[in-house]
């Protein structure tokens, strides 16, 4: 983890959205030449299920929270899909070695989960649709962006991940 967070009062939140963006890298390693489908709709519905019920339990409004994390779906596609067509261009850049999706990476993606959940919650008054929270929108982003170093398809996905965290 680097000795520098994003700032701001959104600056833990991205930094969690950064977290769940990267682990899409070990998602599209292995998926990557077994045939398996970027998109899984059980498994994606089984992510809203829980992130519905956990809102509840948080006394949040489950829509919101709903919508962000629909985002940070979306936002691991465009990583794995971005990543397979680099695959594909440049075969010396393909992951040596296949992370188990089950039992690896999709346990990682359950606790970065909670941990969302937990920062939605802790910014909920924040999160309202006006100048203010857009201005920390960009600033979270931005400065996760740069603390990660992160490359242009993966700044892509991170302004996916955000855009709804002003929408509550
Ligand atoms: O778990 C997977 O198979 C993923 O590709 C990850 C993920 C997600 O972001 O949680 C993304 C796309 C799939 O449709 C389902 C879930």
């Amino acid at each position: 983890a680097p000795a520098i967070a994003p700032v701001g009062p959104f600056g833990p939140l991205a930094e969690l959205v950064v977290r769940r963006v990267l682990l899409g890298d070990f998602v599209a390693a292995a998926k990557y030449g077994t045939g398996q489908p970027i998109d899984d709709p059980v498994r994606e519905q089984k992510i809203l299920d829980t992130v519905t019920a956990e809102s509840v339990r948080l006394g949040m409004p489950p829509e919101p929270s709903v919508r962000f994390f629909r985002a940070q779906i979306e936002a691991s596609k465009v990583v794995q899909r971005g990543l397979f067509s680099r695959w594909e261009r440049h075969p010396g850049q393909r992951p040596v070695r296949k992370p188990d999706l089950a039992t690896e990476v999709r346990p990682r993606l359950d606790e970065l989960t909670m941990e969302l959940l937990r920062e939605l919650h802790a910014t909920l008054q924040l999160r309202r649709p006006n100048v203010v929270c857009g201005i920390w929108r960009v600033e979270a982003e931005t400065s996760a962006d740069i603390v990660h170093r992160l490359d242009k398809l993966h700044r892509r996905a991170v302004a996916v991940s955000m855009r709804p965290i002003c929408q509550s």
